[in-house]
């Protein structure tokens, strides 16, 4: 085991799910691209290896940021991640798409303008917490603010969550993107979420000298095809990595109801101790929670976004559940149509 494994973004967390052969005759990857049939992976050296999806794996087991072993050819072993961020798939047979593994910083951007929008950053920060990456909200063109003051900007994006890291910039000045090192050293993995045009490709760029968007990779395939299979994983100026995924910027609420409970555990905390257990908070007596509004220790419209953000992860997970179960149904009337065709047959 070699120190540059760190460079890699391997911790102890990794290390100890070793057993001491494994550890004597493996060699610990971290997939870099999902193709069909194969994984792009990068050794402790940085070497890029294609790996064979043989056996009891499919490339829909592993996301861009997993750890494996490998013998050198194919993959062994899937490690346990540190954090995960996945996105509810549209079809049946798989539910949920990874996006994203072990990433330890997410950077949830927003602009000083009409793009900055509580609701949506709250959105993020449950995903963020949910899957178990620090959130830092990142809030570009503080060189031409509109609508309020940049500092103005940044009060209102800490005041989200308690300890909330935020970082106010100029994303084109490099100057302003040093700013942003204490997450993008060597060992650390980090991810840009925000909606078109606030700046995630500028940010990018000023952290890995890259452009993003342009940065695929072409080549020939083993049947000497041409393919175009887009680059995820960089390499930052500081040591770091960045994952950009398609699925990162696609990003959507689902399953995150621990993340929004941590989120709002003000409220949450207050809806324990309401006088009915069932309490909507609406009329009822004994409400904790009209209490505090009343009083003017909660604020209305964060309790309204609370409400809309459970609704949405509410309706989001449901459909999960719901095609969960129109895949069994399915199954099953296809099992007993080929039950009857079978008996039809006389087999
Ligand atoms: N003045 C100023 N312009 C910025 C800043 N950040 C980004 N821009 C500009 O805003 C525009 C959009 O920035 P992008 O980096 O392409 O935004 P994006 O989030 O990657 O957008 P998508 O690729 O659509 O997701 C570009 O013209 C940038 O040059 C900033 O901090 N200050
Ligand atoms: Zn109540």
């Amino acid at each position: 085991m070699t120190f540059d494994l760190k460079t890699l973004g391997w911790t102890q967390h990794f290390t100890g799910q070793l057993s001491p052969e494994e550890f004597e005759t493996l060699t610990p990857v971290r997939i870099a691209e999902v193709r069909r049939r194969s994984l792009i992976a990068l050794d402790a050296a940085q070497t890029r290896h294609e790996l064979a999806l043989t056996g009891e794996f499919i490339a829909s087991d592993f996301a861009v940021g997993d750890f494996a072993l490998s013998d050198g050819e194919r993959i062994i072993r899937l490690l346990d991640r540190r954090s995960l961020i996945s996105r509810k798939a549209a079809g049946i047979a798989s539910e949920t798409q990874l996006i994203a593994a072990n990433i330890d910083t997410l950077f949830i951007t927003t602009s000083c303008n009409h793009d900055f929008n509580e609701a949506r950053l709250e959105r993020y920060l449950a995903i963020a917490i949910e899957a178990g990456i620090d959130p830092v909200i990142v809030i570009t063109k503080a060189d031409k603010p509109e609508e309020m003051s940049a500092d103005a900007y940044t009060d209102r994006a800490r005041a989200l969550y308690r300890d909330l890291q935020v970082v106010t910039l100029n994303a084109k000045d490099p100057a302003d993107i040093a700013r942003l090192a204490p997450w993008c050293g060597t060992g650390q993995t980090l991810a840009l979420v925000g909606s078109s045009g606030v700046g995630k490709s500028t940010v990018a760029r000023g952290l890995t000298g890259e452009d993003l968007a342009v940065a695929d990779i072409r080549e020939d395939d083993a049947k000497g095809r041409h393919t175009t299979t887009a680059r995820s994983m960089y390499r930052m100026h500081d040591g770091g990595w960045l994952i950009d995924t398609p699925g990162m910027r696609e990003l959507a609420l689902h399953d995150a109801a621990d993340g929004i409970d941590a989120l709002f555990s003000d409220i949450t905390d207050l809806a324990a101790t309401c006088k009915f257990s069932d309490c909507q908070h609406e009329t009822e007596p004994g409400c904790a929670i009209r209490a505090a509004i009343d009083s003017g220790d909660l604020d209305e419209d964060r309790l309204d976004r609370w409400r809309k953000l459970k609704d949405e992860d509410a309706r989001n997970s449901e459909t999960v559940a719901e095609a969960r179960q129109r895949g069994r149904k399915f199954s099953k009337m296809a099992k007993s149509v080929m039950k009857a065709k079978r008996a039809r047959r006389g087999e």
